[in-house]
């Protein structure tokens, strides 16, 4: 795994921005569009607010996420709100944004419209944006939900499941194994010593059912980015 260490949070969020950017004209350049997926949560918070002012052809790349909380796009928890407020706006307005959560009531329900509306990405993905939990998980892939098995199979039929976590709230959509690693790109943004702490652990072990992370450290050319 390649590393990209930070002094600080405020100076990965530019760096970062930057490099993502560049990525992004590189596909633009090359196939006329670019797909950028991106994980929910705090971490990337700063780093969008970078992005969105970085200067490219907003118009010609796709938006996505590689999770979300099956509630309402209203709602604090929703990945989308996030983007939304953090990412999607500025010179980044011009953006398509697919977003996840549909008007199925329960996400199971909601997988088919998701399958559907990945067909407007760019694949393989051009930059790939995940976190992690302090239990190893990445997207929605959760070691402790009943949908794991499926999540981390590589024949697993469908690019997006509907997962329930039982250590965190809200059903989930998420993007599954085999659908992250169809990228060209992938980072792993975290940022603290308790997150690098837990990148630790997971690298010394190998369960990836222990700790999802793994499935993709194991399978992807990732890059991690991360500063204390
Ligand atoms: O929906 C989500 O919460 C994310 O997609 C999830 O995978 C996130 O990346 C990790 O939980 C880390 O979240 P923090 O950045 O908030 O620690």
């Amino acid at each position: 795994m390649r590393t990209s260490n930070f002094a600080s949070p405020q100076e990965l969020n530019l760096a970062f921005a930057e490099r993502i950017a560049r990525l992004l004209n590189e596909g633009i350049a090359t196939r006329g569009k670019a797909s950028l997926v991106v994980s929910g949560g705090r971490t990337p918070q700063g780093m969008f607010a970078q992005l969105s002012q970085q200067d490219l052809d907003w118009s010609k790349v796709v938006v996505s996420l590689a999770d979300e909380r099956w509630v309402d796009s209203s709602d604090e928890s929703s990945n989308e709100k996030m983007v939304r407020e953090h990412l999607l706006q500025n010179k980044a307005q011009a953006a398509t944004f697919i977003g996840l959560k549909n008007p199925a009531q329960r996400a199971q329900d909601g997988v088919d419209d998701c399958v559907a509306a990945i067909a407007q990405m760019p694949l393989p993905i051009d930059v790939l944006i995940l976190g992690m939990g302090e239990d190893g998980h990445t997207a929605s892939l959760f070691p402790c939900s009943a949908q794991i098995s499926q999540g981390l199979d590589l024949n697993y039929p469908k690019p997006y499941l509907a997962v329930q976590p039982t250590t965190a709230p809200h059903w989930r959509m998420s993007l599954s194994l085999a659908a992250l690693l169809n990228s060209r790109h992938v980072f792993l943004h975290l940022t603290g010593e308790g997150k690098k702490a837990v990148l630790d652990k997971a690298l010394a072990g190998t369960d990836e059912f222990e700790m999802p992370i793994r499935a993709v450290l194991n399978r992807a050319d990732v890059e991690l980015v991360w500063a204390p």
